[in-house]
């Protein structure tokens, strides 16, 4: 099932909604407090613990964990950061019946809880606590920050200060963009959610593996849907899309391509088409499924002769670098609803200009611009459709880094589209299955090695 994502004020929301519903805000915090200090004691049993606790909130729950903590004999010390500020933060603290240190005093342990600031920060931590932060959690063996790391903020994933490098992370009743997002999301080796009894209802979700179906009995190559690619000049990144779209699911991949390549897998049928009209004539093809256009397209007049035909043409389309290239310079107003778009940050700035928000805001802000799903590439890759689903994507490989991977999503999108023909649904089955497939390929891993993994991403999940 897709983990739900809250922002600070969403969750703020569904907090009120459950303490609306007779629940004391306290027994909140005990709940939070008790669900991690369960996954800490797990992860790090006796091991001689320093929690730090904050003003708010976030601190109450360091304090409802040392205690809960010390109850299973684990040796805990807390340090806090001033007063406690709220009044469950106030009541957790009182339950608290150890000593308080000065946090700036704080001694290192084996073991470091941050529970500083959580959703609340508003702004940098001051550079003493920054650094304090920072020594405490790198002399210690295991780390855990609560509900989010110290000093990212909770919407963008931006560092407002320097940030450590924690063990854990321990979201609390629902993940935050921040959990997601990077710089921030690379702060936490593993992340665990803690269920507090909140209803998280969002229609932005982490992306999840998808349920990928055989194809039925009665399949052929053209139900299973018939994927073109129209190229231009330059072979290469055409080949390596449409290869990437005949090991997704395609019945059939037709390369449509100015180039004079006769080589790759011979499964893959090139049609010569040296103009624009030539295209056009391939095109007029009924049972295409979905035309894939931009890896090696080019950006001379030719290449914007090819796209338009493309744009023309009527059926479901993937637009995808020099595409997304030409039309940021003739504009969105030239894109046909309902494509689904596939820009790196360059691209996407090209299209839409600077947008304000976070990544997941501006995905979303260019897929009701557009009407198109927009698959905004990266570390963190963001899935957006125009109705305002969005889904996250954290955590692929950095070895995507490569050249020509763009051109391998492009070809399994176009690929899942055809087979499927929901063009979210498709994106996020593609970005997932891209992924998967370079987890499986390891490290050093070239865009062709990709492609050969994709069968074994797919029968994982079928
Ligand atoms: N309502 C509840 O009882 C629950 C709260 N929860 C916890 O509460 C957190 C949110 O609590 P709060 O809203 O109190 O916020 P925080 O505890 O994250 O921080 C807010 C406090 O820090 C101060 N502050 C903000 N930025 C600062 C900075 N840079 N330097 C110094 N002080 C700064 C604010 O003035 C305020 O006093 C969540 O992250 C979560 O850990 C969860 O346990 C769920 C239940
Ligand atoms: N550091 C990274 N971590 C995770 N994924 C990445 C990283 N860098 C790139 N990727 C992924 O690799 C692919 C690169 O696409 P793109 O930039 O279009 O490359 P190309 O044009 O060379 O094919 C995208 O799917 C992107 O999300
Ligand atoms: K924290």
């Amino acid at each position: 099932m897709a983990t739900p994502v809250l922002t600070a004020a969403g969750m703020r929301a569904a907090e009120q909604a459950v303490i609306a519903s007779g629940v004391p805000e306290y027994e909140l915090m005990e709940r939070a407090g008790a669900a991690a200090a369960e996954i800490i004691w797990r992860a790090g049993g006796l091991r001689d613990t320093l929690v730090l606790c904050g003003p708010g909130n976030n601190g109450g729950d360091g304090f409802v964990i040392a205690r809960l903590l010390r109850a299973r004999g684990v040796p805990v010390r807390v340090a806090a950061l001033g007063d406690s500020r709220t009044s469950s933060a106030i009541q957790a603290r009182a339950a608290w019946a150890g000593p308080v240190e000065a946090f700036n005093d704080a001694e290192p342990a084996a073991q470091l809880v941050d529970a500083l600031f959580g959703t609340g920060l508003a702004r940098e931590l001051d550079d003493g606590i920054a650094a304090q932060l920072h020594d405490l959690v790198s002399m210690a063996s295991h780390s855990y920050a609560i509900d989010l790391p110290s000093g990212v903020e909770t919407d963008s994933g931006a560092l407002l200060s320097p940030v450590p490098h924690f063990g854990m992370g321990i979201a609390l009743g629902a993940l935050k963009p921040a959990h997601l997002l990077f710089p921030a999301a690379d702060r936490m080796t593993r992340l665990v959610c803690a269920d507090i009894g909140i209803a998280a209802n969002s229609s932005i979700c982490r992306l999840a593996p998808p349920s990928v179906y055989a194809p039925g009995t009665e399949a052929h190559k053209y139900s299973r849907g018939l994927v073109a690619v129209v190229g231009g000049e330059m072979a290469g990144a055409s080949l390596l899309a449409s290869h990437a779209a005949a090991r997704s699911g395609a019945g059939m991949v037709r390369r449509i391509a100015a180039d004079a390549y006769i080589g790759g897998p011979d499964a893959i049928v090139t049609d010569f088409a040296k103009t624009a009209t030539e295209v056009e004539h391939s095109l007029q093809d009924k049972r295409l499924a979905v035309v894939l256009v931009g890896p090696g397209l080019g950006r001379n007049k030719d290449a914007q002769a090819r796209l338009d035909v493309v744009l023309k043409s009527g059926h479901p389309l993937v637009l995808d670098a020099d595409a997304l290239n030409i039309l940021g310079e003739i504009g969105i107003a030239h894109l046909p609803q309902q494509a689904i778009l596939t820009p790196h940050e360059a691209e996407f700035t090209r299209l839409f200009g600077q947008l304000p928000g976070s990544k997941i805001d501006r995905a979303l802000d260019a897929a009701r611009r557009s009407r198109c799903v927009v698959v905004y590439k990266g570390a963190g890759t963001v899935i957006a459709a125009p109705d305002g689903r969005a889904a996250v994507a954290s955590h692929g490989s950095s070895w995507l880094s490569t050249a020509g991977t763009g051109d391998v999503l492009a070809g399994i999108v176009a690929s899942r589209l055809a087979v499927m023909r929901d063009g979210f649904q498709a994106a996020c089955e593609a970005v997932w299955l891209h992924g998967e497939a370079a987890r499986r390929a390891g490290a050093a891993f070239i865009a062709d090695d990709l492609i050969e993994r994709l069968p074994e991403a797919i029968a994982s999940r079928l």
